[in-house]
């Protein structure tokens, strides 16, 4: 009877990658006093015995870093992981768990370079599991019972948080004390309850099997750095970033991703000396920055981020910028993902 029951249910592959869910704390009271990436993934996995009645799991531990300290090259290593499991005729879904501070680039790096509709599933969680009220088990749960459902094919790359569904281009951390921390400005794609999934929408942009980019064929990724707007800012930062080889500069702005009078000319010059320069807003419930709004950008040769932060701005520069150096391809490209 156990051996029919685990040919039903799908195989779930969990990398680790570390974070504040693999984090332990010196008393159950800190709940945000702890360190992060602590354990491995095997604890984390005998921590939620349930998993077992949702899918065949197994872990593998990629790396075990505070998500802070991600580097272009773990993104690279764990976007190739991924890959070749999602080939693997054995594997059903994956599941990363990652630390929260760069969950959402993480997650949106991957629904650009994966070409498959298997169910990726990024999650982390606000408490480590030594604190009172943990939320980590929970999430870790949804993540496992998203990932090994079929109806989760083909929808991006997803992040369970809060018992809910989000879809990785859109979530972000909004707040860092409490569990009801990741928001899409358009909303969650559904919520995940005991191990049930309900859907309410659907991402409408470019992700995954639909993407013109691909993790195979990606080895290094170009720097691309964020300067952020502010009153009184000067364009030193900007500068600096374009002499420490920045490809392209993404301008975290203000309000609509506009540009202070003192910043201008330095990017247009930048500009010339063929730095992309990429108008994002740094506004917290979600920015959108239009072409030609509030700055020339078809005369200055600049690109705008719409409503990708500028975090997420970075992730998209790089992966286009493996393929392109043409602003107007660049352009497109941030329409359409
Ligand atoms: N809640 C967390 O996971 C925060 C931690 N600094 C991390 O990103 O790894």
């Amino acid at each position: 009877k156990e051996v029919e029951n685990q040919q039903k249910l799908a195989n779930v592959v969990i990398l680790a990658t570390g974070g504040t869910i693999a984090g332990a704390g010196a008393s159950a009271a800190n709940s945000a006093t702890y360190q992060a990436a602590k354990l491995g993934v095997d604890k984390l996995i005998a921590g939620v015995p349930e998993l077992a009645n949702l899918a065949n799991v197994r872990g593998e531990q990629v790396m075990q870093i505070a998500s802070e300290s991600i580097s272009n090259d773990n993104l690279l290593q764990l976007g190739k992981r991924v890959a070749e499991l999602a080939d693997s005729k054995d594997v059903d879904g994956i599941v990363i768990t990652h630390g929260t501070d760069t969950l959402e680039e993480t997650a949106y790096f991957l629904n650009l370079v994966e070409k498959t509709d298997k169910p990726i599933v990024v999650v982390g969680s606000m408490r480590p599991g030594t604190a009172m009220s943990a939320d980590g088990m929970l999430n870790l749960y949804n993540a496992v019972a998203v990932a090994s459902n079929k109806e989760s094919r083909g929808k991006g790359v997803l992040v369970t948080m809060n018992d809910e569904i989000q879809s990785g281009r859109d979530v972000s951390k909004t707040v860092n004390i409490k569990t009801e921390a990741f928001k899409s400005p358009w909303g969650p794609l559904g919520m995940v309850v005991e191990g049930k999934s309900y859907w309410f929408r659907l991402p409408a942009k470019r992700h995954t099997v639909d993407s013109e980019f691909d993790i195979k064929k990606i080895s290094s990724l170009p720097a691309v750095d964020i300067a952020y707007g502010y009153g009184n800012v000067t364009d030193t930062a900007y500068k600096a970033l374009a002499q420490g080889g920045a490809k392209a500069i993404i301008h975290a702005g203000t309000g609509n991703g506009s540009v202070s009078s003192r910043v201008v000319p330095a990017l247009q010059e930048l500009r010339k000396e063929g730095v992309q320069i990429i108008r994002s807003s740094h506004v917290n419930a979600g920015g959108f920055v239009l072409r030609n709004a509030e700055q020339p950008d078809d005369k200055n040769d600049w690109v705008v981020a719409h409503d990708l932060n500028p975090q997420k701005a970075r992730i998209l520069a790089m992966v286009a910028l493996t393929k392109t150096q043409d602003s107007k391809e660049l352009q497109r490209i941030f329409w359409e993902y």
